[in-house]
């Protein structure tokens, strides 16, 4: 689902005369099959979400390849990488990233709307996937009128009304306390079992990173050799 092979990534920072070069990510191969749920942990500045991004592809790698689904996509411009991404990838935040004047089905609704799917076939999805993640008395409520755990769930509902196979997480409970991280938890082990959707979670916590199936691990900008990683 995810194949990272020999990628490195420094930013450039400043104008040209004084241009500074700062090394992130350093020769990182591996592969997240298809229906895992994988971690990625590291230290603050590890570079960890550059890595997602690099993966989510909105950071170009200074050096290696990207394959999603099989598809490489390192060398694509932006319109065709917004296409896939639509298709093929959904995004979590730990600040939930909803948007405050539309109702939690109007947010859920977005992405079918800008896929241009029709009205009858965006209610139907939109009042499924209400169902799937346990909101189907909320569909009015805005944002600012639901818990952090019930926000979470609309960003997850948005995240895979388009039936995308693989979840991007950047500390998808780091806003959230104990319980509501564990019913999320929960519901993201339910969404892996039942529809074999592949996550793959930034995290810090400890708890989160016990879900999954695999850990990955990087330090200053390396993969250390975690249990259970599949070099390339
Ligand atoms: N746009 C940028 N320009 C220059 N340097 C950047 C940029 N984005 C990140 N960095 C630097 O790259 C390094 C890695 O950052 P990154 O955000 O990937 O780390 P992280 O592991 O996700 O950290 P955190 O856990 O704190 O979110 C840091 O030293 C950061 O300062």
């Amino acid at each position: 689902m995810i194949t990272i092979k020999d990628v490195s990534h420094r930013y450039t920072m400043g104008k040209k005369a004084k241009e500074t070069v700062v090394p992130v990510l350093s020769h990182i191969n591996f592969h997240v099959q298809k229906g895992e749920i994988v971690s990625l942990v590291g230290k603050s500045g590890s570079g960890k979400s550059t890595l997602l991004h690099i993966i989510g592809g909105f950071i170009k790698p200074s050096s290696g390849e990207v394959a999603i689904n099989g598809t490489e996509i390192t060398s694509w411009d932006e319109g065709r990488l917004a296409d896939f991404r639509l298709q093929h990838i959904g995004y979590i935040f730990q600040n939930f990233q909803l948007i405050p004047s539309m109702t939690a089905a109007q947010n859920i609704e977005l992405p079918l709307i800008l896929n241009g799917t029709s009205k009858q076939i965006r209610n139907q999805k939109v009042a499924d996937m209400l169902r799937q993640v346990e909101l189907e008395a909320y569909p009015h409520h805005y944002p600012s009128e639901l818990s952090g755990g019930q926000q979470q769930r609309v960003a997850i509902a948005r995240a895979l009304i388009l039936d995308p196979p693989l979840i991007l997480a950047d500390e998808p409970t780091g806003s959230l306390d104990s319980d509501t991280e564990a019913e999320l938890l929960a519901l993201i082990q339910k969404l892996n079992k039942q529809n074999g959707i592949t996550f793959f979670l930034i995290t810090h916590d400890q708890e989160v990173a016990a879900i999954a199936d695999r850990q990955l691990e990087i330090k200053d900008g390396q993969m250390l050799q975690a249990k259970g990683v599949m070099p390339v």
